[in-house]
């Protein structure tokens, strides 16, 4: 891996379009996504329930028509070939394995399907079992196992005849807490070995962040942002991703001066700070704006500071009263009330700060710059 050049997009997906039929009219499900995953991703497709993700991938393993748009794979028209002819392996949160068959002869299928002989059918399945940890539970039946089991009989089963693409859909949503950690780092794991590209769904964004190389959030069927999932935490380009993805404060500012994409911005109280990172939202999120030439800025909790209302600071400083202190270990979380922000304020700070009891008055600000999203002008 010498070279410098961006690697080539694998999948690229333009314009990707679906419209269901619904006894009330036509629904767009999914609006015009376009994306390039490089060989090799995890990408994850993340977003509220009915945001479209699930329709994308299946539109991208054709179990869907496209209402309009392109779908490339090695550059290669996906639109004229089957789903089978796709070679793509699926995942599903229901498993979907054979009730009557063993786990070997479930993770034989996709071979059998594409007549592979019997001495490659036992060396692939074996190699995969092996690889799953299952080696021992080969002629078992799938009533017989624990949901994890079964979750990892379904990924061999799509991996055995080596696709592609792994196409899977919130494949862990029916295990519990624990365990779903374990085979979100389990799924990754195979992933890097097999060096194959993954196409991600699920709604949960620690999973999200933790599992992906690139993750593409969706809204009301439309691609919000794709980016590292870094990049999609530190630097939202929308007021929804600012939202939807780890935690934020939100403060409520008034404009005073804007230059291209930095604006001086005074929030409630006359606390002014100047310069700040701007973001222009054209998209339909107006609810989110409190009043009109208003505008929010946001700070994540790690990006904040907090001190007793006591100390003399002469940084701009917003005040409050902290209602709830909690100890979580590696951190430790104040809950803020303040008539400064919009809901309450969260502070995460790496230890106790001095001074500061529950119910106290306390002065807070923004380590760093913050981000300010305003409504585009019409
Ligand atoms: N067969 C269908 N007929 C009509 N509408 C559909 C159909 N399948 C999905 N939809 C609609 O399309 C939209 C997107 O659904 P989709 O399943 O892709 O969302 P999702 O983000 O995967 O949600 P979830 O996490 O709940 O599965 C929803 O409004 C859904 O009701």
């Amino acid at each position: 891996m010498a070279s410098s050049s961006p690697a080539p997009a694998q999948l690229s997906v333009r314009d990707l379009t679906k419209i269901f039929e619904t006894p009330e009219g036509p629904a767009t499900a999914v609006r015009n996504a376009s994306f390039d995953i490089a060989p090799y991703t995890f990408f994850t497709m993340l977003g509220p329930s009915g945001c479209g993700k699930t329709t994308t991938l299946r539109m991208i393993a054709g179990l869907e028509t496209i209402t309009s748009g392109q779908i490339l794979f090695n550059g290669e028209d996906f639109r004229r070939k089957s789903a089978f002819e796709r070679n793509i392996g699926m995942v599903f949160q229901s498993y979907a394995l054979f009730p009557h068959m063993t786990v070997f002869e479930n993770a034989a299928y996709g071979l059998r399907l594409r007549g592979a002989d019997e001495a490659m059918i036992r060396q692939r399945v074996t190699e995969t079992l092996a690889m799953l940890r299952l080696d021992g539970l080969a002629q078992r039946y799938p009533a017989d196992l624990s949901g994890g089991q079964q979750q990892r009989v379904s990924i061999g089963r799509a991996l055995v005849y080596h696709p592609g693409m792994l196409l899977l859909d919130e494949p862990l949503a029916n295990l519990d807490a624990k365990l779903r950690v374990e085979m979100r780092d389990e799924i990754r794991r195979l992933q890097k070995t097999l060096g194959v590209m993954a196409l991600y769904v699920t709604h949960d964004q620690e999973e999200a962040m933790a599992i992906s190389d690139v993750i593409g959030v969706f809204s009301k069927g439309q691609l919000m942002q794709l980016g590292a999932p870094y990049e999609i935490y530190s630097a939202p380009t929308s007021l929804f991703v600012a939202d939807f993805i780890g935690k934020a404060n939100f403060f409520p500012v008034d404009i005073e001066t804007s230059d291209k994409d930095r604006s001086a911005v005074v929030a409630r109280g006359g606390s002014r700070f100047p310069g700040v990172r701007t973001i222009t939202a054209a998209r339909d999120e107006s609810s989110w704006f409190c009043k009109p030439e208003a505008a929010l800025m946001m700070s994540r909790p790690e990006k904040m500071w907090l001190s007793a209302a006591s100390e003399r600071l002469d940084e701009p400083a917003f005040a409050g009263r902290a209602v709830r202190i909690q100890f979580l270990g590696s951190f430790v979380r104040y809950l803020v009330e303040s008539g400064q922000a919009r809901g309450e304020v969260i502070i995460d700070l790496p230890a106790f700060a001095p001074g500061v009891s529950e119910g106290d008055d306390v002065r807070f600000g923004l380590v760093g710059e913050g981000l300010v999203f305003k409504e585009a002008s019409q």
